[in-house]
C-alpha cells in the first residue's frame, strides 16, 4: 500500500505537487492520471526517495522508501524508458541491476521471458524500439519480485498488442495482491486498465474513486433519437421534464429521460421513432473536462 499525505513540492515559484492526499491499495490497478505537467512523475520520485517532499509524507507499505535497505526488492519501478545505458545488452543491464541489489541472477532471463524479450536478451539496447524499452523498463521492475509496482507511462510506443500483453500483466501482479500503480496523461489508456483511478491537475488531487464511481458521477448520459417529428417529442419529453436539443433534422438529444421511458412516451402520443439509442459520453471527455483548468499548455497557445 502506498500512503501519501498532504504530500507537496515545490520548485521555486513552481508547486508541482500542492497536498496531496490518496492512497493506493494493493490487489488493484490503480490509474494515475493528469494532463502534461500535473505532477504525476514528480509524486513517483518522491515515493521512491528520488525527490525530496517540501512538506508532507509519503509511505510504502508503513515505511518511507529510503529507509528501506532493499529498495528494489520491495518496490519495482519504470519511470523513463529511455534512460538505459545504450551500449550494453538487455540481458547485461539487468544484470548489473540485479547484482547492484543483490538479487538472483536466474531472475534475469525469468523477467526477460515474461516481457518477452528473451529473444532480444543479446542485442544492444541502443538499436531497440521504444516499445522494446519500455517492455525492458519493465522487467527492470519486475526482477525484484516486488510486491509494489510502479511505473510511469509504460503504454507510451507500444503497438496495440504490446498494450494488450501490458494490460494482461498489470492485471495478473495486482491479482497475485501486489500494488500497482500506473501513470498515463490518457484516460483512454487507462478505462480498460486500471479499476481505480486517481486525477491531479497543478498537483492537486482532482478524483479518486473507482472507474465504475467515476464514470456514474461525471460521464453524463443521454438519448439520441430519431423521429419525423421532432417538434411533437420535443413538447412531450419537456412536459415530462426532460431536457431536449434539436440537432436538426429528425434527431434529437435527450437528458433526463431512460430510452425505455422515451419509447412508452413516443407510443402513447403515437409519435413514429425511427432511432432510440442510449450513450454515455465519454470517460476521456469527463476526464478532459476535469481537468480542463489545469491543463499547461493548451493547443494554438504560445509556449
Ligand atoms: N526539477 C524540476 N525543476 C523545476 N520544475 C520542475 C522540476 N520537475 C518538475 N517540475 C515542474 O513541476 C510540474 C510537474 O511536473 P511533472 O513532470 O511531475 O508532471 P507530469 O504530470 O509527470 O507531466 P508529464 O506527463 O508531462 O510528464 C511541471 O510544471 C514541471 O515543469
Amino acid at each position: 500500500m502506498i500512503e501519501s499525505t498532504r504530500l507537496t513540492k515545490r520548485y521555486g515559484d513552481t508547486v508541482a505537487v500542492d497536498d496531496l492526499t490518496f492512497t493506493v491499495e494493493p490487489g488493484l490497478v490503480t490509474g494515475f492520471l493528469g494532463p502534461n505537467g500535473a505532477g504525476k512523475s514528480t509524486t513517483l520520485r518522491m515515493i521512491l526517495g528520488l525527490n525530496a517532499p517540501t512538506s508532507g509524507t509519503v509511505t510504502v507499505d508503513g515505511v518511507p522508501f529510503t529507509r528501506r535497505p532493499r529498495g528494489l526488492r520491495h518496490v519495482g519501478a519504470l519511470l523513463d524508458a529511455q534512460d538505459v545505458h545504450g551500449g550494453r545488452s538487455a540481458r547485461a543491464h539487468l544484470a548489473a541491476l540485479a547484482r547492484g541489489n543483490r538479487i538472483p541472477p536466474s531472475r534475469v532471463d525469468a523477467v526477460l521471458r515474461d516481457v518477452g524479450l528473451t529473444k532480444a536478451a543479446g542485442r544492444r539496447i541502443g538499436g531497440f524500439s521504444l516499445g522494446m524499452k519500455q517492455r525492458l523498463g519493465i522487467a527492470g521492475a519486475l526482477l525484484g519480485d516486488p510486491p509494489v509496482l510502479l511505473f510511469d507511462e509504460p503504454l507510451n510506443g507500444l503497438d496495440p498488442e504490446g498494450v494488450l500483453w501490458v494490460r494482461g500483466l498489470f492485471r495478473k501482479l495486482a491479482s497475485e495482491g501486489r500494488t500497482v500503480l500506473v501513470s498515463s496523461h490518457m484516460m483512454a489508456e487507462m478505462e480498460h486498465t486500471a479499476d481505480r483511478i486517481i486525477v491531479i491537475g497543478r498537483g492537486r488531487l482532482i478524483a479518486d474513486a473507482s472507474l465504475a464511481e467515476f464514470s456514474a458521477r461525471h460521464a453524463s448520459r443521454g438519448v439520441t433519437v430519431h423521429t419525423p417529428d421532432p417538434a411533437a417529442l420535443e413538447a412531450v419529453l419537456v412536459a415530462e421534464g426532460a431536457s431536449v436539443q434539436r440537432e436538426g433534422g429528425p434527431a434529437v438529444s435527450v437528458t433526463g429521460l431512460t430510452a425505455a421511458r422515451i419509447g412508452d412516451l413516443a407510443h402513447r402520443h403515437r409519435i413514429v421513432l425511427h432511432e432510440l439509442a442510449a450513450h454515455t459520453s465519454s470517460l476521456e471527455s469527463a476526464f478532459m473536462s476535469l481537468t480542463a483548468d489545469s491543463v499547461e499548455y493548451l493547443a494554438g497557445e504560445p509556449r
